[in-house]
């Protein structure tokens, strides 16, 4: 014999109920059956609610009603042929007589008791089983009515009746002796031993279909709802959360508990005690597995899901006297039972001088102000503080029996947490090692949750929540990029990244499922744009709570740079090209280091110097393996290159550096790369790379900006006035070409100064030979004496730099990864 038990949502209407008697046909021809069911969608709560209407003397639960029983009378009509549809609308109109009889005395004596209202609530379950009863015979099944109050013996606790199981197992062994019928139950209601009608609490239709399990040794229970089994945790907060294929029946019960709703604890009890089997299986996915609760713990991951309470306060009973105060635990458990009050969590440090009790939110006043009656006196000697109270927070769990004698759950559970930023307020690991518990900030819970899921379930797989701030030239062909990769990494390197923010310096817009990045629109043209704030930006950035968040600034802009701590501070990770940070005061630069350090969030920054080539990174690697660097001397400028490289051609020197522009070589404004002042940005940070204490005075920089062309107020007018300066640097070119030389834009540092200039080189120089955009990169280094460590490429272009930006967000992927 099977139990299936099918839920509201499963009968809520035709086509649903057309669903579960397919699923009925198939057992059934596979054994016996016996099928509970819950009322039809909904029709509890509408009973309940009208009850209280008319207790309340508000006559709104006469339209209501009606309308419940259209809605039964229209499902007899779509599930019966017209000539058998009589019978069963005459049950369906008497038990609305009845509720009308009822409701309205209730309404006129504005008194609805327990026991009313579980009468009232019977009817749902009574109309659902006896139609579907009836219609699955018209089908042509041998089905049959049962009214589990005739079975079901319980005492009279009226709203959450508790079940007298040897009476009851009892009178249902006796009910199905010989009884070769399909039993179509009523679930969650029962009857005392008066014939008063009950009800078994929440998820009571679950518990009707475990007693019958139990009471009939059923091979298994079968609950069908609307999800596919118990999910690793909650699927609208954890978008890769997944069915679990297989539970303990302590596991399920410790998920239940924290929050996976789809199954209720207690509910389990009888089927578990014979060591029934329960699957938990999807109504409109019947071929999904779904999830098997059993007595077994097989072997595999180390936790089986996460669970997850909110809307929870803590309660601190603490103080320097509370060691001296006998019995203070019993002394606070009877006081919060005293008001019924039910602790979530307990927590308390060895020295005992501090309880910290987890109870729902909407219960802390009352459960503060019966701690702080039980305890008056102990508070007014100052023997314990007040009760400190901490709002707004939730609770997280992951749960499985896995953990058992298993080193590492508690420590990746907490690092985790930890590197996402989650502060932890208390913690709470029973002995069973079933289940560790933190207590955490209700708006850190879809982090934490996400975090945790992916250290224990997805160790292998990442997932990068970009924020990407500048979608010119750079931000563009980052985006193109990342779209180009997205599906291999996410095959091959177990790595997806995802753009949830864009913004220019006029628009941002957010996705909180990730841009479709192959048609990633631009901010202004996205679905909810709005006008550009940079500090609205990184608080919906913050306020949207990922793990592996990363803020990549592609702007040129000072004031995304000063942004920068705050977004360390708040643990999400910095890619950029932008140089602004890096090479504003010693102290900024510093100090952003340190605080990346401190924060253990990355900030990386490769791009600033030469683009795409590896110059930062194997700067640092030769300073972290004790290298000491004597001499820098580099062509840092893909766009001063490429100008006067390409001026040899014959071309004019405004039309080079328009050209220039084009290519996508130059700064937004070229005038910082002819002033030399990208280059001395440059080679301030490769100082500071190379651990030197340099400042921007400590450079000498040759600007290549004529005078007129510094004061022009935009970069088409610069343009302008560049053209009345093309014979200057034509006679520059010519007189270089004279002496049998070239001219280089060149930087160098040696004994703590830098220089930036224009330089005329021997053709055998091998700065001499670079074409292009070409950057070259002398490291004369202690262990690289006396032939230097040479860098040489592309050092500008959007390709270029867009490759290096998006390396820099891979390498993070690999960094974070626990
Ligand atoms: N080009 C190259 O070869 C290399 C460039 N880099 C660096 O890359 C960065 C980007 O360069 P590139 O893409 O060429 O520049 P672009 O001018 O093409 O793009 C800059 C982007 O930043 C946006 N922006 C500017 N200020 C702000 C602000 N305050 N808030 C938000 N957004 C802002 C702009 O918005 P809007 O369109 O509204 O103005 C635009 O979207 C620069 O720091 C540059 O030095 C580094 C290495 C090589
Ligand atoms: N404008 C820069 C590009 C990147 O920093 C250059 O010309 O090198």
């Amino acid at each position: 014999m099977k139990i299936l038990k099918f839920g509201g949502s499963s009968v809520a209407n035709q086509a649903n109920i057309k669903k579960v008697f397919e699923i009925i046909q198939k057992s059934q021809s596979e054994g016996d059956i016996a099928v509970v069911f819950s009322a039809f969608g909904g029709v509890t709560e509408v009973l309940l609610n009208s009850a209280a209407a008319a207790k309340n003397g508000d006559k709104s639960y006469v339209q209501d009603i009606k309308i419940l029983e259209d809605r039964h009378i229209e499902l007899v009509r779509q599930l019966f042929p017209i000539n058998l549809q009589s019978p069963v609308l005459t049950y369906v109109k008497v038990r609305f007589n009845e509720l009308e009889d009822l409701f309205h005395g209730i309404f006129l004596i504005k008194e609805c008791s327990p026991r009313t209202l579980d009468y009232v609530a019977s009817f749902g379950e009574r109309l659902s089983a006896f139609v579907l009863a009836e219609a699955l015979k018209v089908e042509g099944f041998n089905s049959k009515y049962l009214d589990a109050r005739e079975v079901v013996r319980t005492n009279d606790r009226f709203g959450n009746a508790k079940v007298d199981f040897p009476a009851t197992n009892d009178l249902i062994l006796d009910y199905f002796h010989n009884n070769s019928t399909i039993q179509i139950i009523t679930g969650f209601i029962g009857s005392t031993s008066k014939g008063e009608t009950t009800t078994l609490g929440r998820s009571g239709s679950d518990y009707t279909a475990s007693i019958f399990a139990s009471a009939l040794h059923a091979e298994s229970l079968e609950i069908w709802t609307d999800v596919s089994g118990v999910m690793t945790s909650d699927p609208r907060l954890v978008y890769t959360a997944f069915t679990i294929p297989q539970l303990s029946y302590s596991e399920a019960m410790e998920l239940s508990h924290f929050g996976a709703k789809v199954i209720f604890p207690s509910t389990m009890m009888p089927a578990m005690k014979k060591g029934i089997p329960i699957y938990i299986k999807n109504t409109f996915e019947p071929s999904n597995p779904g999830t098997l609760i059993n007595g077994d713990a097989p072997s595999g991951k180390l936790i089986k899901g996460i669970s997850s309470m909110s809307d929870i306060s803590l309660l601190n009973i603490q103080g320097a006297g509370i060691l001296d105060v006998i019995d203070v635990n019993r002394r606070i458990f009877s006081a919060l039972s005293s008001v019924n009050i039910n602790v979530i969590l307990i927590s308390q440090a060895s020295s005992e001088q501090i309880t910290c009790l987890a109870i729902k939110s909407f219960e802390v006043t009352l459960a503060k102000e019966a701690i702080e009656k039980e305890f008056f006196h102990e508070i007014r000697n100052g023997e314990i503080d007040v009760v400190h109270v901490i709002s707004d927070l939730a609770i997280v769990a992951v749960v499985g029996e896995n953990m058992k004698q298993n080193p590492g759950a508690s420590g990746r559970m907490f690092q985790a947490l930890g590197r996402n930023n989650v502060n932890v307020y208390a913690i709470a690991q029973g002995s069973s090692e079933l289940n560790i518990s933190a207590v955490v900030s209700k708006s850190d819970l879809q982090k934490a949750l996400n975090a945790l899921h992916e250290a224990f379930f997805l160790s292998d797989n990442k997932v990068l929540h970009v924020f990407l701030v500048g979608v010119g030239l750079i931000g563009q062909a980052l985006i193109k990029m990342i779209a180009n990769q997205q599906q291999k990494l996410q095959k091959e390197n177990l790595l997806d990244i995802q753009i949830h923010g864009i913004a220019n310096s006029r628009y941002m817009a957010f996705n909180e499922d990730g841009f479709d990045l192959k048609n990633c629109p631009l901010p202004e043209a996205a679905e909810g744009a709005k006008e550009m704030d940079l500090d609205k930006f990184i608080s919906q950035m913050e306020s949207m709570n990922f793990s592996n968040s990363v803020f990549v600034d592609c702007t040129a802009s000072q004031d995304v740079a000063d942004f920068y701590e705050r977004i360390l501070e708040a643990k999400v990770a910095i890619v950029t090209p932008n140089k602004k940070a890096n090479s504003s005061s010693l102290e900024k630069y510093k100090n952003l280091k340190k605080l990346a350090g401190k924060r253990s969030v990355k900030f990386l920054y490769e791009t600033n110097v030469a683009a795409g080539l590896p110059v930062i990174n194997t700067l640092q690697d030769l300073m972290l393996s004790g290298d000491k660097v004597i001499k820098i001397e580099a062509v840092l400028s893909g766009s001063m290159n490429y100008i006067f490289s390409e001026l040899e051609k014959g071309a004019p020197f405004s039309e080079v550096v328009k050209l220039a522009k084009e290519k996508g070589y130059t700064e937004p404004d070229p005038r910082d790369d002819l002033s030399g002042m990208d280059v001395a940005r440059k080679i301030l940070i490769l100082g500071r790379e190379a651990e030197q204490d340099l400042h921007f005075e400590d450079i000498s920089i040759q600007s290549m900006v004529p005078e007129d062309c510094v004061e022009a107020g935009s970069v088409d007018e610069f343009f302008h006035k560049l053209m009345g300066h093309d014979g200057e640097f034509a006679n520059l070119l010519a007189e270089a070409a004279e002496r049998g030389e070239k001219l280089r834009f060149m930087a160098t540092l040696e004994n703590g100064k830098a220089k930036v200039g224009l330089k005329s080189l021997d053709n055998s120089h091998p700065f001499s030979t670079l074409k292009g955009s070409d950057n070259m990169i002398l490291f004369t280094t202690e262990r690289y004496h006396d032939f230097p460590m040479i860098i040489r490429g592309p050092g500008a272009g959007a390709d270029v730099t867009a490759a290096g930006v998006f390396a820099d967000v891979i390498r993070l992927g690999n960094y974070t990864r626990s």
